[in-house]
């Protein structure tokens, strides 16, 4: 039997409106900007993949049209032509000829799984060894900006059944008054709801000593990114300090970051997110670090649209169950999709998507409306 090759490459960047504006220590969302990837075999299978970032460049180093640009100008050559069926030669071959580039490389895997999912009949979660759960909890991020707003939304998505763990996004505003705002939400919300928060690096250590000393008072279950990515000794000096555990968010991409952190006295919890660590097999590499260094796990999103979000959950469902859960709600930021079947969010969780492959199909219509002309 012939191998089948994969034929083409194609690559949209797809504009979808946000339901409100989503605040951020470093950008507030009006929109959000998917790159699409549609990648065709020899056989006529088409594997569907998304790479997706956070305003433009103020996030990671990626934007989304630099992503498109790097597919299309030296990705994709490589691929083309190539055997569809032999991931680890097919990444190997990204590697060895293109540094970094995580995000769009995650895109590319996703695709290639999702193709030869459907062109072998199994879901990518079998593809990477099997599905241990189908419903996997997620966390609602409240970030309108404004604390009344915030409350409101937090109990409406209580009594829907959606979501009864919550991340709050600080680090815009001085520290004191990000403390009263997060202090506030929690003191309404009480025993009913997690409530975590996501700095974004925004504080240096010694303002994050004394934040997080006021945000442990106020009964705050985690702390993701209070410091800049690349200070991993301050992370760690903080993690110590504190019983309140720290979320390494930025900090760690891949599995040799997890290493360093681990081995540097980090044992709190990592935030795994299939664009940082390149793709939904590459993440899994930074999950078995963490297990074996006792680090926490948590299911985290780059507010991808339901592609990405959709790879993530089928790698997130071959871990054993994660400490943090996940914060799986993208499509749900999002005014419309691109899809013909949205996920199903119920009962404080999400279903995983049945296969083959990512188990999603695009709506043409839509995805042609939304694309970027
Ligand atoms: O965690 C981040 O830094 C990015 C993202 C995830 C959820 C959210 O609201 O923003
Ligand atoms: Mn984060």
């Amino acid at each position: 039997m012939s191998d089948t090759l994969i034929h083409e490459i194609e690559t949209l960047l797809v504009d979808l409106p946000t339901i409100r504006p989503h605040k951020l220590s470093m950008t507030t969302m009006a929109c959000q900007t998917m790159v699409i990837i549609r990648l065709r075999l020899s056989d006529g299978t088409e594997g569907l993949g998304e790479a997706t970032t956070i305003g433009g460049l103020s996030y990671g180093p990626e934007s989304p049209e630099g992503i498109k640009q790097t597919i299309d100008t030296y990705l994709a050559p490589l691929l083309i032509g190539q055997p569809s069926h032999n991931l680890n030669a097919l990444r190997a071959c990204l590697d060895r000829h293109a540094r970094g580039n995580s995000f769009a490389k995650s895109g590319l895997e996703t695709a290639l799984l999702d193709a030869e999912g459907k062109r072998r009949g199994l879901s990518v979660a079998e593809l990477l060894g099997g599905a241990r759960h189908t419903h996997l909890p997620v966390l609602w991020t409240l970030a309108s900006g404004d604390t009344q707003k915030d409350i409101d939304e937090a109990f409406q998505r209580l009594e829907e059944r959606r979501h009864c763990d919550f991340k709050l996004k600080i680090g815009a505003n001085p520290v004191d008054q990000d403390v009263r705002h997060v202090a506030a939400i929690k003191a309404a919300l009480g025993d009913r709801a997690s409530v975590r928060v996501d700095v974004n690096q925004a504080w240096d250590e010694a303002t994050a000593a004394r934040g997080i000393d006021a945000l442990e008072a106020a009964g705050i279950d985690l702390i993701e990114q209070p410091i800049p990515a690349r200070e991993f000794a301050g992370l760690t000096r903080l993690a110590q300090r504190f019983v309140v555990p720290m979320l390494a968010d930025e900090a760690v991409h891949d599995a040799r970051d997890g290493f360093t952190l681990a081995a540097g006295g980090f044992g709190d919890a990592f935030a795994l997110k299939i664009a940082k660590a390149g793709g939904p097999r590459s993440v899994l590499e930074l999950a078995h670090v963490a297990q074996a260094a006792g680090v926490g796990l948590y299911g985290g999103t780059m507010l991808e649209g339901t592609i990405g979000t959709a790879a993530s959950l089928h790698a997130w469902a071959t871990l054993p169950e994660m400490t943090w859960g996940t914060e799986m709600f993208g499509p749900l930021l999002l005014k419309d999709d691109i899809v013909a079947e949205p996920l199903r969010y119920h009962e404080f969780g999400v279903d995983l998507p049945a296969g083959p492959g990512l188990g999603i199909a695009l709506d043409e219509d839509k995805l042609t409306h939304y694309s970027r002309k």
